[in-house]
């Protein structure tokens, strides 16, 4: 497998944490797009972030970040990625003003315009300490750095959590400006619906230590729908391809993840079709997560 300059290249990554293992993992995400991981609380989003992060380190495999080894380029990788996770620890004596003032060097296209707008957007103190401001307010203090510092490759956990109404608007407006640019890259661990509908372009699901995808998120919904049918006799849903759920009642509801592929196997069963729709997307997303029949 190549990684060419993807923004996030693993190989074979492996991590254990108690009685918990991560992979084996092989991905590939590409520059230029926004991915979502999914999955189970502690099913390895946060680990997976903290991985790419190098703030843990996996017990085997290859990580590489914009083509460059931890290894090797710790500091030049230090430069392009922005990280999101509980908001601000270690931090809590500083104000927002000082820590701008610490971190804006870092990053070579830090933009002042953006933090000045997101402080303004957010209702941000600048001259509070950390350790004084609410949960929402350090939370937005430190999507303002990481926005502001205009990294090539964000890591985001659970950014939404926590947000009022009009902070979520704001932080998921100027992510989306962000996104604009050319070779960004976001890796964001959400269960928030809103957050994937308007922001992925992929998604990555963990499950059972293992991450299926990217799956493109457009390419889901079309493939993923709900049927409804009438049956003349038994259906031996074996030979039935794509068929993810089904519920057995005065109708027949068959929840599909390839909705082509089930809909001509029911068809040649003798099963009388009554309608078929697209998943709404949380019932997607938790059918998605949950494991499959069989
Ligand atoms: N510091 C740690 N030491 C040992 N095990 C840990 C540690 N942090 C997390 N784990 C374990 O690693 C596994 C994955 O946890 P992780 O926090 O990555 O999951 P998550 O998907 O982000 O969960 P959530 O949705 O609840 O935030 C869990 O079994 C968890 O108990």
């Amino acid at each position: 497998m190549s990684d060419g300059k993807a923004a996030v290249y693993l190989d074979g990554l492996v991590k254990r944490r108690d009685g918990f293992r991560l992979g084996p993992l092989h991905l590939t995400l590409d520059q230029g797009a926004v991915y979502a991981v999914i999955g189970a609380n502690g099913s390895g989003k946060s680990t997976l972030l903290r991985i790419c992060k190098n703030l843990i380190q996996p017990d085997s495999g290859t990580l590489r970040i914009l083509g460059l080894s931890y290894e090797a380029h710790d500091l030049e990788i230090s430069r392009q990625i922005a990280y999101v996770p509980e908001p601000l620890s270690g931090c809590e004596d500083f104000t927002l003003k000082e820590l701008r003032h610490l971190i804006h060097r870092w990053y070579p296209g830090w933009d002042d315009r953006m933090y000045e707008s997101l402080v303004r957007s957010f209702r941000l103190p600048t001259e509070k300490p950390v350790a004084k401001l609410s949960q929402g307010a350090r939370k937005k203090a430190a999507l303002t750095l990481a926005l502001s510092s205009q990294a090539r490759l964000l890591l985001l956990d659970e950014p939404a959590n926590g947000l009022d109404f009009n902070s979520k608007r704001v932080y998921r407006e100027t992510l989306a400006s962000y996104m604009e640019q050319a070779n960004r890259t976001v890796l964001l661990a959400t269960n928030v619906v809103e957050d994937i509908h308007q922001l992925a372009d992929y998604i990555l699901v963990l499950k059972n230590g293992r991450i299926q995808g990217p799956i493109e998120k457009d390419e889901l919904q079309t493939s993923w729908r709900q049927i409804w049918i009438r049956n003349a006799g038994p259906v031996s849903w074996d030979d039935i391809r794509g068929v993810f759920d089904v519920k057995e009642g005065m109708m027949i509801h068959v929840v599909s993840m390839d909705a082509q592929r089930t809909l001509a196997d029911l068809e040649r069963a003798g099963c009388e079709v009554i309608d078929e729709k697209p998943l709404p997307l949380e019932e997607l997303l938790d059918y998605l997560t949950k494991e499959e029949m069989g």
